[in-house]
This record gives C-alpha cells, sequence and structure tokens, in this order.
C-alpha cells in the first residue's frame, strides 16, 4: 500500500470507536494489521467502507458526500511500517486522526499537537511526553497547494509524510506529492461509484464488515451478562472463561476492570457448573462492607440465574458475597459486632486504631524506653527520639498490622527473626524488636479494656479454628468449589493465609484474584510471587496463572500520565514501589477526550482560598460538563484541612456529603440524589469513580507531610504512603484533576516530575 486516504466522517467514525481504540479489541488487532499490510481485508466496523486500488486504499462512510480527507503517505512516511509494533502502529493512526478532525472543526491543539509557524505543516507527537520518545508525525496541511489552488481544492486535504524522530528538513521543506497524486487520481472513481455502485467495477472492492455499534468507550457495570461478552478486551474474556483449577491473578493499574472481571469470572464459572449439572458453591470475599455492597449490586444486574439465592432454593450452584470479617464470624459460627470491631477502612475505627498505638507509644517511651535505651541500634534510638509522635505510630501501626500480626502470628520468636520491610519501622535487631513488641503490648491492652477486635485478631482465631481435624472433615460439605478475592492488595499475609484452608479439595486452589500493589497503602512487603505463597502456603501447589490488563478504561489519557508520573517518580525512589502503569494505555474514544481538560495546578493564596477556590471551580466544572454534583469529589490532603472544609461547610452552608468508610458507593448515591459535592480525604476515595476529582493541598510540607521528623526512615514511609495515595486519588477521576495548594508552600515534590514534563499546567487562582 503506497496511500491510505480517510475521508472526515471515517475519521470521526474511527476516532469513536471503542473497539479500535486498543489492540487490547480483536477489531483494533485486525486494524493494525490492515495498516502494516498483513491483512487485506479487515472486519473492523460497520460503518466504514474501504476502497482498495492497485497502489493504495481509502476508507470512506456509507452514504458519503464531497469530503476533506487526510492522505497517509504509506510508503514515504513508514508511519505503518515493520520497524514500529502493532499496538504503536494502532497509535500513530488514532493521535494523527484526532488532530486532524480537531483542526477540521477548528478546535484548539493540544499540548502534543503543534502548528510550525510560517508554514503549513504540523507535527504530533502520538506518545506521552512521560515516555520521553521524540517520534512524531509530519504532517503537511496543504499538498500540493499550487496545482489543487487552480481546482479550488486545496483545503480538502492533509497529508502525512513522515513519522520518525527528527524533522529532516524542517518547517520549509519540499514535500514529495507523488503518491499523494496517486490519490488525487483514484478519487473521482469513488465518487462515481458511490452515485451508482457498481460491484463489477474491477478495480475497486467495497467490504463491509461486522455489525458492532461503537458505543463510549468506558461503560458502567450494569450492562448485563451477555452484552459484556461482546464489549470485554481480548484479555479479559482470557480470564473471564480460563478454567479456575489453581491460583489466578488478574493485575493491573487502576480502571482495567480488574473488579468487573473477577465478577464476570464467577458468573461464567457457575454458568458452566450449572450447564453440567455440577456442584459449584462459589465464595466472593471484598475487603470492606462497602466494597461488598458495590459488588453486589454489581452481580445483581448481570447474574440472571440469581446464584446469590442458589443455597435458599436449594440449587446445586450458591453463590456468597462477603466480607473477610464477615466470613470469619460464619466460620466461627459467631457475630462480631460493629462496635466491637475495629475495621481499618472506616474513618472512626482507624483513627481509634492510631489513638490507641500513640498512648502506647507515649507510655512506652515513658516508662520502657529508659531501661530499653542502651540495647537499641543506634539508628532505631534515634528514630524514636528524634520522630514526630504522630508520625511514629502511624509507622508502628502499620507493623502492628503487616508485620506482628500478619506475618509473624503475634508470636515474638518469629518477630523478632522477621526481617524489616524497606520502607516500615526501622528495626535493626532484636532488641528494637523487643521494645516494639512492649508497644504492641499495650495496644493489645488497651484492645481487651474497650472489649474490642481488630481484623487481625479474628483471622488468626479462625485460622486456629480451621487448622482442627473437626474443619478438614466440615470442608468437603461447607468448603467452595471456587474462591473470588477482590483487591487483594488489600488484605495482609493473615488474612490471606486463611484461604487455602476453604476450597472443598484439599491441595486444590480454586482461587481468582485481583491485584494493584501501587493502591496498597503503605509498604506492605507484597512482591509478585508472595500473593501465590501466601495463598497456597504449599511449595507443590499447581502453576499460577496471570492475567496483565493493560487498558483503562475509567482516566483519560492526561490522567492516566499524571498517575504515570506519580508512580514512576516512586519507582525511581523506592526499589520495590510497583509502576503498574508502564504499559498502561487509556482507550478514551473522542466523544469522551471532549470532556476532558488538562490537568491543573491552582496556585492560591492561603488555605481558605483553597477551600472556597475548590468549591467555586467544582462548581464551574458541574456546570461544564453539566453533570450532578455527586460526581465531583473534593478531597483534602491534610487532616488539618479536612477539618477546616468541614468548618467552612458548615459556616457556609455547603453542600456536600463526607465519606467515612472506603469504598462508599451508598454515600455516592446519596451525594448524586441530594445535588451535594463528595468530601473526603485520600484514605476513603479507593474503589469509586468520579467525573472530576479536586485534591486540595497537594503541596510542599503537605504531600509528604513534613512535621518537625528528622528521622530519614519517617520520612521514607511517610513519602512512600504518599505516593500511594496520591495515585488513588488521581485515578479515581475520568475527565479532570485540578490541585490546589498554598503558592508559598509551592509544588509537592511528587508532583514536579509532572510539571516539568507539562503533564499538568500551572496557574494562579483568582476567582473562578
Ligand atoms: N471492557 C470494558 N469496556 C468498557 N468499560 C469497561 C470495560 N471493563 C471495565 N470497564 C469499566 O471500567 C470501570 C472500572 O472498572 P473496575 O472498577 O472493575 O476497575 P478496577 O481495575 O477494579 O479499578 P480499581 O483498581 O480502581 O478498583 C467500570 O466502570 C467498568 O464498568
Amino acid at each position: 500500500m503506497k496511500f491510505l486516504g480517510i475521508s472526515r466522517q471515517a475519521v470521526e467514525e474511527i476516532i469513536s470507536d471503542r473497539f479500535l481504540q486498543s489492540m487490547d479489541f480483536e477489531a483494533g488487532v485486525a486494524f493494525a494489521d490492515f495498516l502494516m499490510g498483513r491483512l487485506p481485508t479487515p472486519k473492523i466496523n460497520s460503518k466504514l467502507i474501504l476502497y482498495q486500488f492497485e497502489d493504495g486504499c481509502v476508507i470512506g462512510v456509507v452514504p458519503s458526500g464531497p469530503s476533506q480527507y487526510i492522505v497517509f503517505d504509506v510508503e514515504a512516511s513508514g508511519i505503518f511500517g515493520g520497524r514500529y509494533r502493532p499496538a504503536e502502529v494502532l497509535l500513530h493512526l488514532q493521535k494523527t486522526l484526532r488532530f486532524c478532525a480537531k483542526m477540521w472543526a477548528n478546535l484548539k491543539p493540544s499540548s502534543n499537537e503543534r502548528f510550525l509557524t510560517t508554514s503549513t505543516k504540523a507535527v504530533v507527537f502520538p506518545y506521552p511526553i512521560s515516555q520521553r520518545t521524540s517520534v512524531r508525525v509530519s504532517l503537511e496541511l496543504s499538498p500540493d497547494s499550487k496545482r489543487l489552488a487552480k481546482r479550488g481544492d486545496e483545503a480538502r486535504f492533509v497529508l502525512v509524510y513522515r513519522c520518525g524522530t527528527d524533522d529532516s528538513g524542517g518547517p520549509h521543506e519540499d514535500v514529495r506529492v507523488t503518491n499523494f497524486r496517486k490519490f488525487l487520481e483514484i478519487l473521482p472513481a469513488i465518487n462515481q461509484s458511490k452515485i451508482t455502485p457498481t460491484p463489477e467495477k474491477p478495480k475497486i472492492t467495497s467490504i463491509s464488515v461486522t455489525a458492532l455499534d461503537a458505543p463510549a468507550n468506558k461503560l458502567e457495570p450494569y450492562q448485563g451478562y451477555e452484552r459484556w461478552r461482546h464489549l470485554l478486551t481480548t484479555r479479559q474474556k482470557e480470564f473471564v472463561d480460563s478454567e479456575l483449577d489453581a491460583p489466578h491473578r488478574i493485575e493491573g493499574p487502576a480502571g482495567t476492570g480488574k473488579t468487573l472481571c473477577l465478577i464476570l469470572k464467577c458468573i461464567t464459572s457457575l454458568k458452566n457448573s450449572k450447564n453440567m449439572n455440577r456442584e459449584e458453591r462459589a465464595l466472593f470475599v471484598t475487603h470492606s462492607d462497602a466494597t461488598r455492597r458495590s459488588v453486589q449490586s454489581v452481580f445483581e444486574t448481570n447474574d440472571e440465574d440469581h446464584f446469590e439465592d442458589g443455597e435458599k432454593n436449594l440449587s446445586r450452584q450458591s453463590l456468597k458475597i462477603i466480607t473477610l470479617q464477615q466470613l470469619c464470624g460464619e466460620l466461627l459460627r459467631q457475630d462480631i459486632s460493629e462496635s466491637e470491631f475495629i475495621d481499618r477502612d472506616a474513618m472512626e475505627s482507624k483513627q481509634l486504631q492510631l489513638l490507641y498505638v500513640h498512648e502506647a507509644f507515649v507510655a512506652a517511651m515513658k516508662e520502657d524506653f529508659p531501661t530499653h535505651q542502651r540495647f537499641l541500634s543506634p539508628s532505631f534510638g534515634y528514630f524514636l527520639t528524634n520522630s514526630d509522635q504522630w508520625t511514629a505510630a502511624e509507622i508502628i501501626a502499620h507493623e502492628i498490622s503487616v508485620i506482628i500480626k500478619g506475618r509473624s502470628e503475634e508470636k515474638l520468636d518469629s518477630y523478632r527473626k522477621m526481617p524489616r520491610l524497606k520502607y516500615g519501622l526501622p528495626v535493626e535487631e532484636a532488641n528494637d524488636r523487643s521494645f516494639v513488641w512492649q508497644i504492641f503490648k499495650r495496644y493489645q491492652k488497651q484492645l481487651q479494656q474497650s472489649a474490642q477486635f481488630d481484623t487481625d485478631d479474628i483471622v488468626l482465631t479462625t485460622i486456629g479454628q480451621l487448622n482442627t481435624p473437626i474443619w478438614r472433615r466440615r470442608r468437603l460439605r461447607e468448603g467452595y468449589d471456587s474462591i473470588f478475592i477482590d483487591e487483594t492488595h488489600l488484605f495482609n499475609l493473615n488474612e490471606l493465609s486463611l484461604f487455602h484452608h476453604l476450597p472443598r479439595q484439599e491441595a486444590s486452589y480454586p482461587i481468582a484474584y485481583s491485584v494493584d500493589r501501587a493502591q496498597a497503602i503503605g509498604d506492605r512487603g507484597w512482591t509478585d510471587e508472595s500473593f501465590d505463597h501466601a495463598l497456597t502456603l504449599s511449595d507443590d501447589a499447581p502453576p499460577f496463572s496471570k492475567t496483565e490488563v493493560i487498558s483503562v478504561f475509567r482516566c483519560s489519557p492526561e490522567i492516566v500520565d499524571l498517575a504515570f508520573s506519580v508512580t514512576a517518580a516512586g519507582a525511581t525512589l523506592f526499589t520495590n514501589f510497583n509502576d503498574p502503569l508502564r504499559l498502561a494505555n487509556s482507550t478514551f474514544t473522542i466523544a469522551e477526550e471532549r470532556m476532558c481538560a488538562r490537568p491543573i495546578q491552582w496556585l492560591c493564596d492561603n488555605d481558605e482560598v483553597i477551600i472556597e477556590g475548590s468549591f467555586a471551580r467544582a462548581e464551574k466544572i458541574a456546570r461544564e460538563l453539566n453533570v450532578p454534583r455527586g460526581n465531583i469529589a473534593l478531597v483534602a490532603f491534610s487532616d488539618d484541612l479536612f477539618k477546616e472544609m468541614q468548618l467552612f461547610v458548615a459556616a457556609r452552608n455547603k453542600p456536600v456529603e463526607i465519606l467515612k468508610e472506603r469504598g462508599d458507593t451508598e454515600a455516592v448515591k446519596r451525594a448524586l440524589i441530594a445535588g451535594r459535592y463528595i468530601l473526603t480525604t485520600p484514605d476513603y476515595v479507593g474503589g469509586l469513580e468520579f467525573h472530576a476529582v479536586m485534591l486540595l493541598g497537594v503541596d510542599e510540607g503537605r504531600v509528604p507531610p513534613a512535621y518537625t521528623s528528622e528521622s530519614l526512615d519517617s520520612r521514607n514511609f511517610l513519602s512512600y504512603a504518599s505516593h500511594n495515595r496520591l495515585y488513588v486519588a488521581i485515578t479515581r477521576a475520568r475527565y479532570r484533576v485540578e490541585v490546589l495548594i498554598e503558592r508559598q508552600r509551592g509544588a509537592s515534590l511528587l508532583l514536579k516530575n509532572a510539571i516539568s514534563n507539562g503533564l499538568i499546567d500551572e496557574a494562579i487562582f483568582s476567582g473562578e
């Protein structure tokens, strides 16, 4: 193929068809293959029509009138050539077509697109700036102008003449038009065939293709099972359909459909069992009650067989959707009431837990430290005496949960031997650990005195009961044939090591689970292998499977880039920091891109201006996007700012709904109905999504918090957790991210990379 011409209507169609945005869909693969000359007649989209000629092809739509055209000189530009991978070829095409569509509609170019002044040329950079490729596509906006001017036709065509890493001849180079003229020669034939279609005409063949409609890229999860089957990407489909006989992980960045796929996999497995009249007890475990409710509502709209009622109806297939805490309660045959339970996902109990740890820490420093001090390693001693007390309490709470309760099963001997978390409490020696143990014991005493348990207490008791001959016999009747765990990165080792007791058959592990390590707040020490090991606790478990999903449905390309720059900054600082967005790409269609704006950071004079400004901006965005206020979340990145926000809201009677537990979709629904904004902190936005997210106080000294801490270890911990929090908060947004910071403090270190790479604009806030 020497040239490829695409009419304006066909351009609109190609940039709007969700299946043509990524190689994750069959049509996307077929289209890339066609562009690369590997597939002569692709099946891509029912509205597009392909005309093939000896020297090239033209894509139009039916019916079509006289049109503007973009023409690729395939031969000279090498844009679809063998040096690029198919995914890159598709990206080159999509980005170049988007530029043309905008230009034809007189819209402003984006930062990746540039008109070259004093010439009729333009350049498109198809890759995000953060990827640091210098590949560019060069376009001539008035090709063969003298000749076409005579025909009055010069404004109708754009010619793509180069794709490479340099500008070669610069803005005034003469562009070769040999292949472009070949295109012009055949153009009348298309117009004729359009008036009287003549299939017999020797050189023109028209191919119409698969009849799939082209909805927006991102869809609400409530589509119904059958419809979803047509909408999933190839990788998603593979995960959903594969047999579950060994642990199977679905891993990918936020918004890639992990939860959805886990739900569909569960339904598929139960459906297959139903068709084969095979018994199947399925278990779906969520991290919190709020996510359980939202998962349940997705099941309700997609599970037409109502498997959840299976047990009640004595059917051979049944499904239980449950939190880990509720599951433990059931296995222990004992209800654990909310007041007895310290739920890490609920704001009040999390604060209570921190309060207990803080008290235990202060008491231990007063009473135990003087005698322990001379046995402690110098660096740990320094950490204890030079860290801000609340920061130290936060790190110790993390140590208690992840290491003492999570990995050492509350046994001092195993704790003494445990390696430290790289970005956790800086314990060096056994004596350091003994001192931490004193704090832990004080903390436990607090819990006992207030008659409360945390998840680890409950899980450890349950594991104790499962590791008995009674359960081993009962599991044949009460065990599960398939187990699905959502947001596995939020669990700790204890919690995960409960699951291998649950399959009906011993030494079988039908467990599917979803992971995005960058969303786990604080270092949990998870590596690739540790998940699988924690779930089986066996060296001779069957081989594990892993599906990586990379197409981000939730977020715009600009937001994916911004989140990418935050995790990339983390990856250079922390060697074990997961960078899930490395390969990710947004699948937004042009219609969705039109709702987007570049992320912006507003510089405000003080916190009052940040708070007032956030409401003013939120109001403006709600109007612009024409959406209810509940689609906009205001996320305060420091406790003080959050408190000030609450006072402001009370004083000014502002319409807000405050999120008090992680992933609370019920609160979001209430906000949507009542016309209120969502107000929260980064710890509670996980599992939710919004049209726009306003991030307040992401500035130097607050993210990560500076406090008065001298210790490098506490700074590292806070920095690590801040990366997680910012990543989670940014990836909640579909179309808009706006950051409001105090001007005197300046930008957060976590965003400096994004600012210098032009991924986020900066402006002084002056009103709206
Ligand atoms: N193939 C698809 N086509 C269209 N929309 C999709 C597809 N897969 C998922 N989505 C949509 O993308 C959104 C994100 O899905 P989901 O919440 O399952 O992602 P996730 O990876 O679990 O995200 P997070 O890690 O942030 O919780 C949902 O609204 C879902 O309906």
